[in-house]
């Protein structure tokens, strides 16, 4: 599915917090929205998922306005959120109408997606950050998405369970394609992941520009190609003296 993000603007008691903010994502494109904190790319991410209404502009998805929660539409937050009282099984399934049976079948191809095989029963206290996430990834792909949104989907977690989920949502994106909105304020992140880059900046935040990643997959972390674009992003920043 395609997004058109068109002159997003957004106050929050009388103040200014994001102006003006338009991009747009092809169908299976995977945008970056990167920027320093408080910049407003939350609040251009609630504004794109339907959770936020409140904002001037308008949020296109295939060529229709829109301004509720899709049903084509995933979520995944910072924070796994999985309900405490239900184990992994239950807890990807919840969204599932239908048999138990029937829904634990689906349930099982999404968490062997994931890497969850063989922990249907855990219980979410039980669970690594890193394997909460995963399930958080399984619940938000079993709604069959045709857009994923993605608030700092890996920033809670250590380096290396970051960089392993981060194959991992590359791995899901080869095999469903979905067209993916991932904020971060992670520059590595974002020049590993993503096809385009939009930098927002300033108070409020504006888009002071789109870095397209012309660079084929797999990409090679620490590549010289990666690092020209990071320095591209600091200028764009202007950060590189930092
Ligand atoms: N519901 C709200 N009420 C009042 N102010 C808000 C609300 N949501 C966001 N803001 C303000 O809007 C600004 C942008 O916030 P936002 O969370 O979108 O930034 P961000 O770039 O995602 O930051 P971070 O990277 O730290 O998560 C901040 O100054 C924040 O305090």
């Amino acid at each position: 599915m395609s997004l058109n993000i068109n002159n997003i603007s957004r106050s929050f008691n009388g103040k200014e917090v994001v102006k003006n903010v338009s991009f747009e994502a092809d169908p299976g494109e995977i945008v970056g929205l990167l920027g320093t904190s408080g910049c407003g790319k939350s609040t251009v991410l609630r504004a794109i998922s339907g959770l936020d209404t409140g904002y001037r502009g308008e949020v296109e998805i295939n060529g229709k306005a829109s301004r509720k929660v899709e049903a084509s539409t995933g979520f995944i937050f910072q924070e796994p959120r999985l309900m405490p009282w239900l184990n992994v099984m239950e807890n990807v399934t919840f969204g599932l109408k239908g048999k138990k049976e029937s829904k634990d079948e689906i349930g099982r191809k999404y968490l062997r997606d994931v890497g969850l095989a063989g922990s249907e029963h855990l219980y979410p206290k039980e669970l690594s950050g890193g394997m909460a996430q995963r399930v958080a990834i399984a619940r938000a792909l079993i709604t069959s998405p045709e857009v994923l949104l993605l608030d700092e989907p890996f920033s809670a977690l250590d380096a290396f369970t970051k960089m392993q989920l981060q194959d991992l949502l590359l791995e899901i994106w080869e095999e469903y394609r979905t067209t993916i909105v991932l904020v971060t304020h992670d520059i590595e992140e974002a020049t590993y992941l993503c096809d385009k880059i939009v930098i927002l900046k300033d108070r409020p935040g504006r888009v002071g520009q789109e870095i397209i990643l012309d660079e084929p997959r797999p990409r090679r972390r620490g590549s010289n190609a990666l690092a020209n674009y990071k320095t591209d992003i600091l200028n764009s920043l202007d950060l590189s003296r930092v």
